[in-house]
């Protein structure tokens, strides 16, 4: 008999035992469908729970992305009202809640949604008590902190989706200005997601080429080349779809996607997603912003200590305190 013979006494066929990758997603609205469609479509885990409060929907949805089963790898995807459906997941995507309507702002939605997140969380941690929790539904970062308390989880198994997008049109925008792909842009928006966000115009380069060496005013009020046109824009933009189509979706559901992606596959990619940020720039409130993090398959591994200017650190500081007096004002 081999040494491991004598030392090892087999349990069970560890070769037949796929470690199942499954992610729940709450809310079948489009912004839920539109998550939902982009995981399975880059085959990023083997099953899908959908939960909803309406029947009809959810199986409607169901049947619609069974029949995609023939495009795609295999998925095995579940939907009901009921949250014993999302058992054992690895993530929980939130989508759901009260959307914002034309000309809302985010912060109008909070104590509806504050209800809504009551219903949801026990159930999503009472089934999946190692799942991390990633929070979709607006106000993100309130409503990350909510799931937080809520959910009793540690901080690094909850997360917001934060500025991810909002970065990702930063580096779009600034790609259609210089004429370079958007994957080579690097800079990042933090802070609040929406009308607060922090851009940090001071990282902000090519090829390590900062721009603002190339103009020191960018960003500022008296910049001939206007260039935070561009963060404004990023901050309009979800108001300006909202107005024009009633929703955004598409840009959502991939960003929503590519963290996933990161998080399944344990790719250690840095994303700028909310998380809590006590202790970082001056910041002494359990208050959730983006901060670029390093993830993987545990959460957040690390938060990135980026070296803010001065008026970054004021504006990153000032979102905390409109966070904290947001909060204080919560009924849990
Ligand atoms: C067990 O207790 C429990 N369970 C579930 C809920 C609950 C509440 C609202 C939900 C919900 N949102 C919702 C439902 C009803 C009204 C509204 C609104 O816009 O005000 C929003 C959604 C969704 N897709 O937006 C999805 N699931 C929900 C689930 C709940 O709400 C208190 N309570």
């Amino acid at each position: 008999a081999t040494v491991q013979e004598k030392l090892l006494e087999r349990v069970f066929d560890e070769e037949g035992t796929l470690t199942v990758r499954k992610v729940t997603i709450v809310g079948v609205g489009q912004v839920g469908m539109a998550c939902a469609y982009s995981i399975m479509q880059q085959g990023i885990c083997r099953e899908i729970a959908l939960v909803d409060m309406l029947k009809d929907k959810l199986q409607g949805e169901l049947l619609d992305m069974q029949h995609c089963q023939r495009f795609v790898k295999h998925v095995d995807i579940q939907a009901s009202t009921d949250y014993a459906v999302t058992a054992n997941s690895n993530l929980c995507i939130v989508t759901a809640g009260s959307r914002q309507k034309e000309g809302e702002s985010r912060r109008d939605l909070v104590q509806r949604n504050v209800n809504i997140f009551k219903g949801i969380i026990p159930q999503l941690v009472k089934y999946s008590p190692n799942t991390i929790l990633m929070i979709v539904s607006n106000p993100v970062d309130i409503l990350t902190y909510v799931a937080w308390k809520i959910s009793g989880l540690p901080r690094e198994r909850v997360i917001g989706s934060g500025t991810n997008l909002d970065t990702a049109r930063f580096h779009f925008l600034i790609s259609e200005k210089l004429n370079v792909a958007p994957t080579n842009v690097h800079g990042w928006i933090i802070g609040e997601h929406g009308d607060a966000s922090v851009a940090v115009w001071s990282g902000v380069n090519i090829a390590g080429v900062n721009l603002k060496d190339l103009n020191p005013g960018m960003g500022g009020k008296d910049d001939p080349e206007k260039w935070e046109d561009i963060h404004k824009k990023v901050i309009n933009s979800a108001y300006e779809m909202i107005k024009l189509k009633g929703y955004t979706s598409w840009a959502i559901g991939l960003s929503v996607a590519q963290m996933t992606q990161t998080i399944i596959r344990n790719q250690k990619n840095v994303h700028a997603i909310s998380t809590l940020v006590k202790g970082f720039h001056g910041i002494e409130e359990d208050v959730f912003l983006s901060l670029p993090c390093v993830l993987g398959s545990k959460g957040v591994m690390y938060v990135i200590k980026q070296t803010l200017d001065e008026n970054e650190v004021k504006q990153l500081q000032s979102c905390a305190r409109t966070m904290h007096e947001i909060q204080k004002t919560l009924v849990f």
